[in-house]
């Protein structure tokens, strides 16, 4: 999903309506303060977002994570990590601080980790077995009665 550039505070938003999602990945710059504000703008318009009613976001706490990107950039920093850890305490979500640039391998293993936590995640382990339930029981109807369809 996409999340608008932040180039004064009205684009601080989700650009598309939310229908479905297993997890986000929220990153701000740490040497900008202005994309701090914007992330803890768009955590909270998720939090909205999982919470309204024709809106069905798949969204728990382990699929929700809070990245400060451009680590490297010390003497320019704007947001300490702190300030990162609080919000992401707030918004009961994950938190990293990274750097893109110097360590790419950070980032992947980010994603592997956002990934696991979704599929160990109990609401997905229930969904996934609502699937294969619903799975048997369409291979039981169509071997009782597909059969019976085909020497008709
Ligand atoms: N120093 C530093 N620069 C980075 C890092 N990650 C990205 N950049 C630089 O930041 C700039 C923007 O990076 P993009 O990949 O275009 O990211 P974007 O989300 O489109 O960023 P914006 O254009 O700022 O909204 C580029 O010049 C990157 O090289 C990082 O970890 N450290």
């Amino acid at each position: 999903m996409s999340v608008g550039p932040y180039s004064g505070s009205s684009r601080c938003i989700l650009e598309e309506p939310v229908n479905w999602a297993d997890g986000f990945v929220v990153v701000y710059d740490v040497s900008d303060r202005m994309s701090f504000l914007c992330a803890k703008s768009i955590l909270r318009q998720i939090r909205e977002e999982s919470c309204k009613g024709p809106i069905r976001v798949r969204i728990n706490v382990t699929g929700v994570f809070l990245v400060g990107n451009k680590q490297d950039l010390c003497n320019a920093q704007q947001v300490c990590e702190e300030e990162g850890w609080s919000l992401a305490q707030e918004d009961r979500c994950h938190f990293q601080e990274v750097s893109a640039a110097e360590d790419y391998l950070e980032i992947s293993n980010l994603f592997t980790k956002l990934i696991r936590r979704v599929m160990e995640s109990p609401k997905h382990c229930a969904d996934r077995r609502r699937y294969s339930g619903s799975k048997s029981v369409a291979k039981l109807i169509n071997n009782v009665f597909g059969k019976r369809r085909k020497s008709v």
